[in-house]
């Protein structure tokens, strides 16, 4: 078969509504059709396509059909005007039409993409979109942590499907001191803004403690939203914040706490945008308060849950299984939380992985091996043998799409390669 096929599934039952979230997740579905003429007989409300249980009933598979990505249907419907001014308010272009026929492609109903567009002209799905929906499924996702753009060209073209930008690294990086609350939320959205743009895939930033009160989170979160990023984490520490693994913590009350999430929730402009709260009670208040504290935070609205620095794997196991939200997993480099494989991790039912820091630390170790080896020797026989060729480093930077640009637009284009 060589013509793409494309999978729609019909909801027209009670229980198909009540399952429509893992439903619009599955990997492979296109499309999300409603048979309400059935689904109004199932729901004992046979034929009354006015009742608002049944407005309600297309709200919800239409949210769940946005939030994943997935085009929608709605069949049986006889008056498409009214069902499109009852529903709208969703925000969601949907299609009403009688005939399977007439629908395209999935990808045609998508919402555009966050701040670009596609070479070939096509609409693009919103980093958002994509995150929640990588999140929804029932396996983990890897997100190695950058602090540059070029960091993250090279985890997209290794096929990962999702990218941290870590505080710690950032700090680093930019300024060259530890994760001990040196950084500004403006200098935190700015390298974020730069990884976002070359990242082609989606992206989960540190936002720290969300830079200050409720207030200043609702700016936080609108400048890293504006910014492309696609989820943040905000913890419960005290200004200055400092890494998560460092001994020393102080933490705000839950109830502030309580509150930045509940102002997070509230400043977001796109739904898809997840807050992920961190909690950084473990070691100021031990086990039992983290997870109440988890347990707190998201009552009040995170999406996903980051329970920092736990020890042992029965502590983590606790993690997924309690709060009903996706977990995060921190692969820290401390050692303090255990070294487990993706598999395990898995296992234990996390859907996201971090890996902090593992990249900025293979390139310190790599940056010295070259320094030492070109100090004792002179010579860079050794060093060329070990490091990224001079084409390679710009395939990754994308020269070949830049001199195809600066052709299109009659700009001399850039030659470079051997020999030329
Ligand atoms: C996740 C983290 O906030 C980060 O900045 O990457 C750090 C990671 C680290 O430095 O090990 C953390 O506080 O855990």
């Amino acid at each position: 078969m060589n013509k793409p096929l494309m999978l729609t599934v019909m909801i027209e039952s009670e229980e198909g509504l009540a399952n429509i979230e893992e439903i619009a997740a599955t990997e492979g579905v296109d499309v999300i059709s409603v048979g309400t003429s059935d689904l109004t007989g199932s729901m004992g409300v046979n034929g009354d396509f006015s009742h608002p249980r049944v407005t309600e009933a297309w709200q919800k598979i239409a949210a769940a059909a946005k939030r994943h990505g997935k085009g929608l249907r709605l069949g049986g419907v006889k008056k498409p005007d009214s069902v499109l001014i009852r529903t709208n308010s969703i925000g969601w272009n949907f299609v009403v039409e009688r005939k399977y026929s007439t629908l395209k492609s999935a990808k045609d109903l998508r919402p555009p993409l966050h701040g670009g567009s596609r070479a070939d002209g096509g609409e693009m799905e919103r980093a958002t979109t994509r995150l929640r929906s990588i999140v929804a499924r029932s396996k983990l996702t890897m997100a190695p942590g950058v602090a540059d753009a070029m960091a993250a060209r090279v985890v997209a073209k290794e096929g990962y499907e999702a990218l941290y930008m870590t505080g710690s690294g950032t700090a680093a990086v930019r300024i060259g001191l530890p994760d001990v609350g040196l950084l500004t939320m403006t200098e935190m959205v700015d390298n974020a803004e730069r990884i976002a743009d070359a990242a082609e895939i989606p992206l989960i930033a540190d936002a720290d403690t969300g830079y200050g009160n409720p207030l200043n989170v609702m700016r936080t979160v609108r400048a890293y939203e504006r910014a492309g990023v696609a989820a943040i984490h905000i913890e419960d520490q005290e200004w200055p914040k400092r890494c998560g693994h460092f001994a020393g913590k102080a933490l705000i009350p839950a109830e502030e706490m309580e509150n930045k999430i509940k102002a997070a929730v509230d400043a977001r402009h796109d739904s898809d945008f997840m807050i992920i709260a961190r909690t950084d009670a473990y070691s100021v208040e031990g086990y039992d308060a983290a997870l109440e504290r988890a347990a707190r935070y998201v009552e009040a609205g995170a999406d996903v849950i980051f329970v920092e620095e736990l020890r042992t794997v029965e502590q983590l196991a606790q993690v997924p299984q309690r709060f009903g939200v996706p977990a995060l997993y921190n692969m820290g480099g401390s050692g303090k939380t255990p070294f487990l494989t993706a598999a395990e991790i898995e296992a234990l039912g996390f859907r996201l992985v971090i890996y902090p820091n593992f990249i900025m630390r293979a390139a310190i170790a790599a940056m010295q091996n070259v320094l030492r080896e070109l100090k004792s020797t002179g010579s860079l026989e050794e060093v060329l043998k070990n490091i990224s060729g001079y084409d390679e480093r710009h395939e990754l930077l994308k020269l070949p799409e830049m001199i195809e640009l600066q052709r299109k637009y009659g700009i001399s284009a850039v030659r470079y390669g051997k020999g030329s």
